[in-house]
C-alpha cells in the first residue's frame, strides 16, 4: 500500500473555487429538441415506477447516509497521514471510505431484514485483508462500532473485523437491469474529503434499472445557497441531506434533522445569468471545454468547481443551472458516481443526459455507456446547451 503525502486536514468548509471568467458572446439560436425528446421518453418509463411506494428503503437509506456522515466528519476533522492509501488505480482511499460502505451496508440489512440484498459499491476489502491492512482494518472497526454505539438504534453485540470485511465485501454486486440493486459511493470526492472540502455519500437504489430512490449527504455544503456571487463565510451553517423518490420530488433537510423542504432546480431560460458547476479537479473533467461551452452560451458568472455529487444537490435547489463533465477520453464513468445525483436532479425537474442528449442508463452494470461527457440542466436550456457542446467539442477536439 502506498501511503500518499497528506498532513493533517483541518475542514476549510468554505473555498469554493471561483476562477476568473467573463464572457459577453451573444446567445445561440434554439436547435432541434430531438435529443432532449430522448430523455422525456425516458421520463415516461420511470413513470411507471411511480406507483410503487419505496417509503421503507428511502427512510432506511436516509438514516445510512446520515450516520455515514457522521463517521466522516469524525475522520475529516482529524485526518492523520496514515488514513490515506492509495488504491490500485491510485485513486486515494480513507478509513472513512470504508468505514462508510460498512455502515450503509450494515444498517441497510438491518433496516430492511426481508429484503433480498444486493449492493453495488466502490469499495471492496482486498487490501485490508493484506499483513499491511490490519491497522487500518482495526481503526476502521472502532470507527463503524463507536458510530452504532452512539446512535444508540441497534442493539447489537460489538461488530468484528470479520465482520467489516463481510460488511465491505457485501458491495461486490454487479447490478444490472433485473431486480433490486443498492448503489453506494461511500465518499465521493475522496480528494475533497482529503483536502477538507466538499463530499457526499451518494446512495440510490435501482428497480429493474431505473433509479427508484436516491440520497446525498454533504456533510461541507452550506444550507445556504453556493451560487451566484455570494459571499461565503465560515459561520455558513453547513451540512445537507438532498433526498428524492421516483414521482415524488426532491427534498433537502438539514444532516441534523430540520423539517424537509421541497426544492426545484433554476427556471431559467437565460443562459447568460445561468451559473455552472463543474469538478474541483481538472483531471476529473476539462476545464477548457466547460470554458469554450460557457463562452457561446454567454455565461456571465465564473465556474462554481466544488467535489462530488454535492454538484448536483447544489442544481437541484437551483443554486445554479448547468452542471457540465467532461472526463478525458477513455474514462469509463461508475454508476455510484452518478445514481443518486442523477434522481436528486431529475426529481427537481432538471435533465440529466450525456453530451448527446441520451438518458443515462444505469441498468448496464457498474459502468455507465455514455457519449463523451455528463450534462445537467433544466429543459428549456438543454437544447442550447447541446448545441453549444456539440459546437465546442468540434472546435477542440483535443480538449479530451
Ligand atoms: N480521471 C478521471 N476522470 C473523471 N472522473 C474521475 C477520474 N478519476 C476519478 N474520477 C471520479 O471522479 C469522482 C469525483 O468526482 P468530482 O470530480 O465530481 O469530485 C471520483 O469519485 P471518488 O472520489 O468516489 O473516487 C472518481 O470516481
Ligand atoms: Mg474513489
Ligand atoms: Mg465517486
Ligand atoms: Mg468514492
Amino acid at each position: 500500500m502506498v501511503i500518499l503525502n497528506c498532513s493533517r486536514v483541518v475542514p476549510k468548509i468554505t473555498s469554493l473555487s471561483r476562477p476568473k471568467f467573463t464572457n459577453t458572446q451573444p446567445l445561440v439560436s434554439p436547435v432541434s429538441r430531438r435529443a432532449s425528446r430522448a430523455v422525456i421518453v425516458a421520463a415516461v418509463a420511470v413513470s411507471a415506477f411511480s406507483s410503487m411506494s419505496y417509503d421503507r428503503e428511502l427512510a432506511a437509506a436516509k438514516k445510512a447516509a446520515s450516520l455515514a456522515a457522521r463517521l466522516c466528519q469524525k475522520v475529516q476533522k482529524a485526518l492523520l497521514q496514515s488514513d490515506v492509501q492509495a488504491k490500485s488505480d491510485k485513486s486515494p482511499v480513507t478509513v472513512a471510505d470504508y468505514g462508510s460502505q460498512a455502515l450503509v451496508s450494515f444498517v441497510l440489512e438491518r433496516e430492511l431484514p426481508s429484503d433480498s440484498f444486493s449492493l453495488v459499491a466502490e469499495e471492496d476489502s482486498g487490501d485490508l485483508r493484506k499483513e499491511s491492512g490490519q491497522e487500518t482494518l482495526q481503526r476502521i472497526t472502532k470507527l463503524v462500532n463507536d458510530t452504532i454505539v452512539n446512535d444508540g438504534s441497534f442493539s447489537v453485540p460489538t461488530l468484528t473485523m470479520e465482520d467489516m470485511l463481510r460488511a465491505i465485501d457485501s458491495g461486490k454486486s454487479d447490478g444490472g437491469s433485473h431486480g433490486r440493486h443498492w448503489v453506494l459511493d461511500p465518499i465521493d470526492g475522496t480528494k475533497g474529503f482529503v483536502r477538507g472540502d466538499q463530499y457526499a455519500i451518494a446512495l440510490a437504489l435501482l428497480d429493474e434499472g431505473k433509479v427508484v430512490l436516491g440520497v446525498l449527504a454533504c456533510p461541507n455544503l452550506p444550507l445556504a445557497s453556493i451560487g451566484g456571487n455570494r459571499l461565503h463565510s465560515s459561520h455558513d451553517e453547513v451540512g445537507c441531506l438532498f433526498f428524492a423518490k421516483v414521482g415524488a420530488g426532491t427534498y433537502m433537510q438539514s444532516l441534523d434533522g430540520s423539517s424537509p423542504i421541497k426544492v426545484n432546480v433554476s427556471t431559467t431560460d437565460n443562459s447568460e445569468e445561468a451559473s455552472f458547476f463543474e469538478s474541483f479537479e481538472a483531471a476529473h473533467s476539462s476545464h477548457d471545454l466547460s470554458s469554450s461551452i460557457a463562452k457561446k452560451l454567454g455565461v456571465k458568472a465564473p465556474p462554481v468547481r466544488i467535489d462530488s455529487q454535492a454538484k448536483y444537490g447544489a442544481l437541484s435547489r437551483g443554486d445554479g443551472a448547468i452542471y457540465l463533465r467532461f472526463p478525458r477520453k477513455g474514462y469509463r464513468e461508475k454508476i455510484w458516481d452518478h445514481a443518486a445525483g442523477c434522481i436528486v436532479v431529475t426529481e427537481a425537474g432538471g435533465v440529466v443526459a450525456d453530451a448527446a442528449g441520451n438518458p443515462l442508463d444505469f441498468s448496464k452494470g457498474k459502468y455507465l455507456d455514455l457519449d463523451t461527457g455528463i450534462l445537467a440542466t433544466n429543459e428549456k436550456l438543454m437544447p442550447l446547451l447541446l448545441k453549444a457542446v456539440r459546437e465546442s467539442l468540434e472546435e477542440i477536439p483535443s480538449a479530451l
